[in-house]
């Protein structure tokens, strides 16, 4: 009886702690990876990445660790991050004779119970497959045809805040919740044939309420999926209430697909094509139905969500920035007399608005930290660094778009480097490098939405700008937090923006 006791505290004593000393200085001293440079404890165990990753702090800690260590850092066991502008082609894009580095399947996997989408399908031929068919609802004609659904919602956006501001002039109005109302309403008219209604009744859809407490499960269950022993062992210790939560969140979509999919009519949307398409007799080119389902659900979050922050971060700088926000104002207002002729067409060619929004998305990229990936079988190689196969690899977005190696000024909001003007060898920021800053990613994974998000974030910004004086609240009493401040699982977690509006033509 003894001597089996003692074996136990022998064997629990060999698995807590003398394995993990024993990885730990595996990792440091003869790990493949042990020449990148990054601090010991992140090389030593993946448990302070997850750790900063539940706080929230990722991106930050990760931009600190670029910041003392250089652009290629070690920030795991068996992670490298790269803030080097090449390593976005070398990383994402397909290079001859090389295809683009997979997807990491610890981030990119369907949740538990949940078929493969679009983006966590592993298999390049079939993600082609399922991209070929749902190209058809986001090309740029497709999007034209769209607009008329698009502007529908950022009128009822425009008149919903023109009531608050009537009834209540002095009152301070938070942008965040009025922004997701409305690229939430779009995505799911556009998606669904049915809007979520979060602008119709000013406040959030259950639905769109969770969004956030699921990529936090998602950021948790992603930690789990680095132990691929024990991930079972702790998937079951998930709470019951956690799971379901997550189901029947699923499930709402779910209904709403299956509506639209027996609601057979062509409308200029997403689904029309895919409906058309796979008719009644299935061939190699369509998508099952549960592909559908699970693709949807990740459509709807990441077409609305993502343009969401961008606006939001975007009207946080240019209220802070007053000379650029007149500079945009003035280009908006005396480019339209009329509101009527804000139109997707005209506001393409406002080369301030554009500028504005490049520099929004340098500062606040929606996915801040990288999209990581692995280096495939056989080993492959970043920006000239040689790296082994299995090895987690990312372009840190946060990071390199702040680099005072790729941008002057780095932290300031500078609308005019992106300007024509400025690639003049006299401008200062002539050396600006403008291919740093991909918010949509590169290659064949790279974001399908784009020209939606481009056309709806300039029409958006546009018409708010067109109505509305907008401008900080300070003056009350009550600062709102600077934009890196928050807080990020996989996706920004944003505060309220509280701006003070005032029509327009009510002090002409
Ligand atoms: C400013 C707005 C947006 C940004 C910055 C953005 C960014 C991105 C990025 C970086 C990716 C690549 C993810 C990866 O490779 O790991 C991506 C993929 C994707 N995005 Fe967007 N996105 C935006 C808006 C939209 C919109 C409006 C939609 C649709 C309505 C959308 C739908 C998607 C989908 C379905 C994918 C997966 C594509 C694939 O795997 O083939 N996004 N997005």
């Amino acid at each position: 009886m003894a001597v089996a006791l003692s074996q136990a505290i022998l064997t629990l004593l060999a698995v807590f702690l003398i394995y993990p000393a024993y990885r730990a200085a595996y990792n440091i001293y003869l790990h493949p990876l042990r020449k990148f440079p990054g601090p010991k404890s992140w090389a030593a165990s993946r448990l302070v990445f997850i750790r900063s990753l539940w706080a929230g702090d990722l991106v930050h800690d990760v931009e600190r660790i670029h910041q003392i260590y250089g652009p290629v850092v070690r920030i795991a066991p068996d992670e490298v991050s790269f803030s080097q502008a090449e390593a976005w082609q070398d990383i994402y894009a397909n290079k001859p004779g090389q295809a683009a580095f997979p997807k990491n399947p610890v981030w990119w996997s369907a949740q538990p119970g949940q078929p493969d989408s679009l983006i966590t399908i592993k298999s390049d031929k079939e993600h082609s497959r399922m991209r070929r068919l749902l190209n058809h609802g986001f090309t740029e004609t497709a999007v034209r045809e769209q607009e008329d659904i698009v502007q529908s919602y950022v009128y009822k956006l425009v008149e919903r805040l023109s009531i608050l501001v009537k009834r209540k002039p002095e009152q301070a109005i938070d942008i965040v919740q009025w922004l997701n109302f409305t690229t939430f309403d779009i995505v799911g008219d556009l998606g669904f044939g049915e809007s979520f209604d979060c602008l119709e009744k000013s406040q959030y859809h259950p639905w769109v309420a969770l969004i956030f407490n699921h990529f936090k499960a998602s950021a948790y269950v992603a930690s789990i999926r680095f132990y691929p022993l024990i991930d079972k062992i702790l998937m079951s210790l998930l709470p019951k209430s956690v799971m379901k939560i997550q189901r029947d969140h699923f499930q709402q979509v779910v209904d709403k697909v299956h509506r639209r999919m027996n609601f057979e009519v062509q409308r200029p949307d997403f689904m029309s094509h895919v409906i058309r398409h796979n008719g009644h007799q299935k061939d190699e080119h369509s998508m099952s139905v549960p592909e559908i389902e699970a693709t949807f659900n990740i459509i709807t979050v990441a077409g609305s969500e993502t343009t969401a922050t961008v606006l939001s971060g975007t009207l946080n700088y240019l209220t802070r920035n007053p000379e650029s926000m007149n500079k945009l104002v003035t280009e908006i207002r005396t480019h339209f007399p009329q509101d009527t002729d804000l139109t997707f067409d005209k506001l393409r060619k406002l080369h301030y608005l554009n500028a504005v929004l490049n520099e929004g998305m340098r500062l606040c990229p929606p996915i801040p930290a990288g999209l990581p990936r692995i280096v495939p079988p056989g080993g492959g190689s970043v920006c000239g660094v040689g790296l082994p196969e299995g090895t987690n690899v990312s372009v840190h977005a946060w990071s390199l778009s702040r680099s005072p190696e790729s941008f002057v000024r780095p932290l300031d909001f500078v609308p005019e480097r992106w300007l024509n003007s400025a690639r003049d060898t006299s401008s200062p920021y002539a050396n600006d490098k403008l291919h740093a800053v991909q918010p949509f990613s590169l290659g064949p994974r790279h974001c399908i939405g784009k020209n939606l998000a481009w056309a709806e974030m300039r029409l958006i910004l546009a018409r708010l700008l067109w109505s509305f004086d907008i401008t900080s609240i300070e003056a009350g009493g009550k600062s709102n937090p600077v934009w890196e401040s928050q807080k990020t699982y996989m996706l920004v977690e944003k505060s309220p923006l509280c701006l003070k509006f005032r029509l327009r033509h009510s002090h002409a």
